[in-house]
């Protein structure tokens, strides 16, 4: 069993009018323009849900979560990062530390960096200064949608020798 597992995870969805934008389980109230999407469409929870499978080699979240299944709508992207942490500590490891790049234009973000820190820190179990979070524009070449990516580090369970 490796001692360490790392893990890259990508999400993006089109932003639209009268949708909320949800980052690592944050509101961003002012917000123009939400992302469309057959969950809440948190790109972030989404990204980091897809690197932690990643990093023990189990697919990506629309194997447990099909956006083809109404059960589905409007999901709450916590209940898709609980089950992917869930299968990770299964596998006899738990995230270390993550790192994550938040690209999107307006609005700009760098108030919520903390709150939003703070929140994957607490989802995932970590102390904040575990999670790194940085925001990018796109600089005008896609200004209309959000995109994530994100990359974690996995550490064996104290104790488990399988
Ligand atoms: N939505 C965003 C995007 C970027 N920022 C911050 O702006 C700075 C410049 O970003 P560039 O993409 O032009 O390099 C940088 O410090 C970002 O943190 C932001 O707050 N919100
Ligand atoms: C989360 C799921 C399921 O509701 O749908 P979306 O919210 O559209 O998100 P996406 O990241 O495109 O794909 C994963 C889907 O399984």
């Amino acid at each position: 069993m490796l001692p360490y597992r790392i893990g890259f995870g990508e999400d993006a969805h089109r932003l639209e009018g009268g949708r909320p934008l949800i980052l690592g389980g944050v509101e961003i109230e002012d917000a123009p323009r939400g992302a469309v999407a057959h969950s809440d469409g948190d790109a972030v929870l989404h990204a980091v849900a897809d690197a932690l499978l990643s990093a023990v080699a189990l697919g990506d979240i629309g194997q447990y979560f099909p956006d083809t299944s109404e059960e589905n709508r409007d999901l709450d992207s916590r209940v898709i990062l609980a089950r992917c942490l869930t299968l990770v500590r299964e596998r006899g490891y738990v995230p270390a530390n993550v790192a994550l790049v938040v690209t999107l234009d307006r609005p700009k973000l760098g108030s919520r960096r903390t709150e939003i820190a703070r929140r994957v820190a607490e989802l995932l179990g970590l102390a904040f200064s575990e999670v790194g979070v940085s925001f990018k524009t796109s600089e005008g070449l896609a200004p209309d949608h959000v995109q994530v990516r994100v990359t974690v580090l996995l550490t064996r369970v104290q104790g488990d020798d399988a």
